[in-house]
C-alpha cells in the first residue's frame, strides 16, 4: 500500500469519514489531488476530521510542555511550526501523526523552496525583494521561540543574524549541502513555515477565540486538495468534527476542489509554487521612490495616500485591470507642477499620465524580456514565466487605461485645450512663413525636422505682437496664451544665462527674418528678450501629447479626479 492510502486509513482508523464518492490520486508531477466518482450535488459534508488529528498549537504547547503565554501574538504560528519542524525531522521521534507527517512533501514548490540556479531567474524582481523582507522576519520569530523554550538552534546564530546575510541565498545554499536537516536548524523552520502557508487553515474559521487572525492549524485530508478560484466550499464545525463541504455540483472523474481565497498570482506563487491563468484577483505593484517632502505636499493636497505610503520617500500603489488609482494619477500630476501652479491642472494632468505611461512601459519591457527565457527544461520556470507573462500584461493594461483616461481628459476639457495643429492650419501667413527658414510645408515636417519648439517661439512671440500688426490676425488667439505672455512678461527675472542660452537660436533667425517677412517679423517687438519670456510661457502652457507628439496649448484649469474619472 501507498503512503497516501497509509494516511487515509490512518484518519479513518482515528475516526475521520471520508464520502465514498471522493478519490485520492498522486502524481510525482502534480502531487496529490481528489477526484470524484459519481455525482455530488448536495451540501453533505464530505470530509469530517475529528479534533485529535489536526496539528494545533494546544498539541504544540502539550508536546513542549508549555502554555500559550510564550506564543507571540505578532507571530501565533511559531510554536506550531516549530513543533511541525520536530515531527518531521526530529530522529527517533515517531508521532500520532507519522502517516501524514510522510506524506508532506520535503521539497516544496514555493520560490524559498528552489535551487540556487532557479533563484537566480528572480533576482531583482519584486518576488525576490517580498523573500529578502521576509525571511528576516521569520529567523526574528524562530529565535523568539527558540529562547522562550530554552532550546538551542544547530545554526551558528552568529552568521545568521548577520545584515549582509541574503537568508534566501543562505537557506537555499544549507539545504543543498546538508542531507539531513536538524530539526532546530533554520532551514527546517523556513520547510515548516512553506507547509503552514500552503496548507494550514485559518483558526478563526472554526473558533470564536483565537490568538490573532492569523492562528493557523494543519487539517490531514481537507489539505488534499488543490484551490480553484472561486470554488464554492464552506468549512464548518459539526458534530464533534471539522468539515469540508462543497457546494459546486460536481460530475464522475472531476476534480474536487477548495478555494484558499482571492490571491494574487505573486500570493499564489510565494505561497503556494503556484499561479492561475487569467486570474481575476490578480494585481501587480508599482513601487515609486519619490521626495518626502512632495508626498507630504501630496496628502495636504487631499490625495490619499494611507495605504500606498511605505515608507517616508515611497509608496506602492496595486494595478489591476480596472481603471487607474485616481489617487496615481493626481500623484504624478504634483509631480509634474510647476512652482507657479497651486496644485492639480489639466496640464500637469496630462503631463503626469504620460510619465506614469512612460514608466508602465518600462515594466512592460522588463517583464517581456523575461517571459523570453528558455522554460523547456523547468516546470517551475514554466510556472515563473506564466506569473511575469500575467504582469505584463496587468502593465500593458494599464497604460491602455492611462491613454483611455487621457483621452477622455481632452474630450471633456477641449475649450481649454487649443492644438497647435489647428493653429498651423488657420494661421497661413505665419505657416507659409516657415517654408523660407526651416523648409517647413506641412504640420508633420515640424516634428519630422525636429524644429517645433523653435516655431512655437516664434508664434508665442507673434501671439504677444498681436495688437502691433497693421492688419488684425485672420483668427481668433486664445485669450490665456496672450494674458500668460503679459504676466510672465511683467514679473521675470532674466539672468545672463538665459540670455546666452537664447542667443544661438536668436542670432540664427534675426535680423533677416524681419527683413525678409516684415509683414509678420517686422512689426511689433522681436527682441531677445521676448523669446525669453516665450520659453517661460512655453513651460507653463504647452503640452505635448507623447502619442503624437502634437503641442497643446492649456488653459490653466484646476480638475478633480474621482473614481469614475
Ligand atoms: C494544500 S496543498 C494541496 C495538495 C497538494 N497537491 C499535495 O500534493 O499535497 C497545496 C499545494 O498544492 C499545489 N496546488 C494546489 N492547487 C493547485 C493548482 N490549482 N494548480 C497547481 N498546483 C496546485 C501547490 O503545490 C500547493 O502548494
Amino acid at each position: 500500500m501507498g503512503k497516501l492510502e497509509d494516511c487515509i486509513q490512518w484518519a479513518v482508523k482515528n475516526g475521520a469519514i471520508v464520502d465514498d464518492r471522493i478519490h485520492f490520486r498522486q502524481s510525482p508531477i502534480s502531487g496529490i489531488s481528489a477526484v470524484v466518482e459519481g455525482i455530488l450535488a448536495s451540501e453533505e459534508p464530505l470530509i469530517q476530521i475529528p479534533p485529535k488529528l489536526l496539528i494545533t498549537n494546544e498539541k504544540a504547547q502539550e508536546s513542549f510542555q508549555v502554555d500559550n503565554r510564550v506564543i507571540d501574538k505578532n507571530a501565533p504560528n511559531s510554536l506550531v511550526q516549530l513543533y511541525l519542524a520536530k515531527l518531521k525531522f526530529a530522529k527517533g521521534m515517531p508521532s500520532m501523526y507519522q502517516p501524514y507527517i510522510d506524506l508532506l512533501p520535503l521539497k516544496l514548490e514555493q520560490p524559498y523552496f528552489w535551487d540556487w540556479e532557479e533563484l537566480q531567474v528572480i533576482r531583482g524582481t519584486d518576488l525576490y525583494l517580498v523573500m529578502k523582507q521576509s525571511l528576516p522576519k521569520l529567523l526574528h520569530e524562530w529565535i523568539s521561540i527558540l529562547k522562550k523554550l530554552s532550546l538551542k538552534p544547530s545554526d551558528d546564530l552568529s552568521q545568521l543574524v548577520s545584515p549582509s546575510l541574503d537568508l534566501v541565498d543562505y537557506v537555499s545554499k544549507y539545504r543543498a549541502k546538508n542531507d539531513e536537516i536538524p530539526w532546530n536548524s533554520f532551514a527546517a523552520y523556513v520547510w515548516s513555515a512553506g507547509i503552514f502557508a500552503s496548507r494550514a487553515f485559518p483558526k478563526i474559521a472554526f473558533h470564536d477565540q483565537c490568538l490573532s487572525i492569523n492562528e493557523a492549524f494543519l487539517y490531514p485530508i481537507v489539505d488534499f486538495l488543490n484551490h480553484k478560484n472561486d470554488a464554492k466550499v464552506r468549512w464548518s464545525f459539526q458534530d464533534g468534527k471539522m468539515c469540508f463541504i462543497s457546494q459546486e455540483s460536481l460530475k464522475s472523474g472531476e476534480e474536487l476542489f477548495n478555494n484558499y481565497g482571492d490571491k494574487s498570482n505573486e500570493e499564489l506563487l510565494l505561497n503556494y509554487g503556484f499561479v492561475q491563468d487569467n486570474n481575476q484577483y490578480d494585481d501587480a505593484r508599482l513601487t515609486l521612490r519619490l521626495d518626502s517632502q512632495l508626498l507630504d505636499e501630496a496628502e495636504q493636497l487631499g490625495v490619499s495616500l494611507s495605504q500606498e505610503r511605505v515608507t517616508d520617500n515611497s509608496v506602492q500603489f496595486k494595478l489591476n485591470n480596472d481603471l487607474l488609482s485616481p489617487n496615481l494619477v493626481q500623484l504624478f500630476a504634483l509631480v509634474h507642477k510647476l512652482r507657479s501652479e497651486d496644485g492639480i491642472n489639466l496640464r500637469n494632468s496630462l503631463v503626469g499620465i504620460d510619465s506614469l505611461q512612460s514608466i508602465l512601459m518600462q515594466k512592460v519591457e522588463f517583464f517581456r524580456q523575461k517571459t523570453r527565457m528558455d522554460v523547456s527544461t523547468s516546470r517551475k520556470l514554466q510556472i515563473l514565466r506564466k506569473y511575469f507573462d500575467q504582469q505584463r500584461k496587468l502593465f500593458q493594461s494599464s497604460i491602455e487605461n492611462g491613454q483611455k483616461l487621457q483621452k477622455e481628459l481632452i474630450k471633456s476639457n477641449s475649450e481649454f485645450l487649443t492644438s497647435f495643429k489647428t493653429i498651423f492650419k488657420n494661421d497661413k501667413q505665419f505657416s507659409n512663413s516657415l517654408l523660407l527658414t526651416f523648409g517647413v510645408t506641412k504640420f508633420d515636417d515640424l516634428i519630422t525636422k525636429d524644429c517645433m519648439n523653435q516655431i512655437l517661439l516664434l508664434w508665442i512671440v507673434r501671439v504677444a505682437n498681436k495688437n502691433e500688426y497693421a492688419k488684425k490676425l485672420p483668427f481668433e488667439v486664445p485669450q490665456f496664451i496672450y494674458d500668460t505672455f503679459q504676466e510672465v512678461s511683467s514679473t521675470i527675472v532674466i539672468e545672463r544665462e538665459d540670455v546666452l542660452q537664447m542667443m544661438g537660436f536668436y542670432q540664427s533667425m534675426f535680423p533677416s527674418l524681419s527683413e525678409k517677412i516684415p509683414e509678420i517679423y517686422g512689426q511689433g517687438n522681436w527682441r531677445i528678450r521676448q523669446f525669453i519670456v516665450a520659453d517661460t510661457v512655453m513651460d507653463r502652457l504647452v503640452w505635448t501629447r507623447k502619442l503624437t507628439q502634437e503641442p497643446f496649448f492649456v488653459k490653466k484649469q484646476n480638475i478633480v479626479f474621482n473614481k469614475r474619472t
